[in-house]
């Protein structure tokens, strides 16, 4: 008798048709927002020399935000701008009403303290979450502009309704900006936040061993890769029909054609014959990521126009204030 193994293949999820979705949810929503007399959100990215990379990324940026009615605008500054000379662009920006959102694109040249640029974005307009006082809020669960990365996975976990709640979810890498707001999202507690997904949550990294990392997956219901190693996670460390979203992004250059190949951390096509659910790689979480974006300016720019009252309220909160300064120096 010849017994035939029916191979279920997993589910794919199409970020680029579920990032459309959004956009053109998002579309909706700020088409009435400037409707009801407001003007429209604004992103400025700040792209630091011409990393082809980082332009494509940029562009990709541009042109979502086109589609969903935000205004951007891309600063292109030279690759020996110094410090002091950025973190005065940056001010600017900070400073200037008709900005909503600031994206100082990664990475920045080597002279140049990343730590200090991402902290010098006002937390109200850091639409990268990248600030240490958001990433602080994040780890607190408060609201907070969440990194779009992890935001992007975290939609799509929750769009093709895989459930999160008390699950296993491993998470392959422990970068700053990716792996650790994706990790924090995946464990955090829905009764402090209706956006948490309570799973149990394990992080890897270069220093796991790779038979634990093969065993740490083997559990997990949700596995989110974020390493740029093409390959590593393979069929036989899926627990089947597990969620697999890959987060790696490796470019690959062919030596005899030259052209360059997008790859994941997964081997799709081993792990789609063991998994529930997969993202592709390119078209799974990177056209989500823009998408998020273009979600966290729109937020920054209600955000902000809450903040700032009609010309005449403002008027009448500085001259209390001014009254309330004189006071005090009557006081005195
Ligand atoms: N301040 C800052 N914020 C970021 O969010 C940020 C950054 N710096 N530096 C670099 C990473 C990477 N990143 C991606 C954006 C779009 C795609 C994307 O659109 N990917 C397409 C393919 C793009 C292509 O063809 O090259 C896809 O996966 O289908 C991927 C990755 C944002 N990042």
């Amino acid at each position: 008798m010849i017994i035939t193994k029916r191979i279920q293949m997993a589910k794919i999820i199409d970020g680029t048709q579920i990032a459309n979705d959004i956009r053109n949810e998002l579309k909706v929503k700020i088409d009435k927002w400037i409707q009801e007399g407001h003007r429209p959100p604004q992103l400025t990215a700040v792209l630091i020399g011409s990393d082809p990379a980082s332009c494509t990324y940029v562009k990709n940026k541009m042109k979502a935000a086109v589609e969903v009615g935000i205004n951007s605008i891309t600063k292109n500054l030279s690759p020996d701008i110094t410090e002091e000379e950025l973190l005065q662009v940056i001010d600017d920006l900070n400073n200037d009403d008709s900005v909503d959102g600031i994206l100082v694109q990664l990475p920045v040249p080597g002279h140049i303290n990343e730590r200090r640029i991402c902290n010098s974005v006002s937390c109200d307009k850091d639409v990268d979450g990248f600030n240490e006082k958001n990433v602080g809020r994040l780890c607190l669960d408060m609201n907070t502009l969440v990194p779009c990365t992890p935001l992007g996975v975290q939609e799509l976990i929750r769009r093709v309704g895989v459930d999160t709640f008390g699950k296993n979810a491993v998470v392959v890498g422990r970068s700053k900006n990716v792996g650790m707001p994706i990790a924090m999202l995946l464990h955090a507690d829905g009764r402090n936040d209706t956006c948490a997904m309570d799973a149990t949550v394990t992080i890897c990294h270069r220093f796991t061993p790779p038979e634990e990392l093969k065993r740490y997956c083997k559990l997990a219901d949700i596995i989110v890769t974020a390493t740029g190693v093409p390959g590593l996670i393979k069929a036989d460390m899926i627990k089947p029909g597990a969620c697999v979203i890959d987060v790696g992004l490796t470019r690959i250059v062919n030596e005899a054609t030259g052209k360059a190949k997008l790859v994941g951390d997964v081997d799709f096509e081993g792990v789609r014959q063991v998994a529930g659910h997969i993202t592709p790689v390119p078209g799974g979480v990177g056209p989500m990521t823009v998408t998020m974006l273009m979600k966290n300016t729109f937020i920054a720019s209600k955000n902000l126009a809450k903040k700032s009252l009609p010309k005449n309220e403002v008027e009448k909160v500085r001259q209390g204030t001014e009254q309330g300064n004189q006071n005090k120096n009557k006081k005195n």
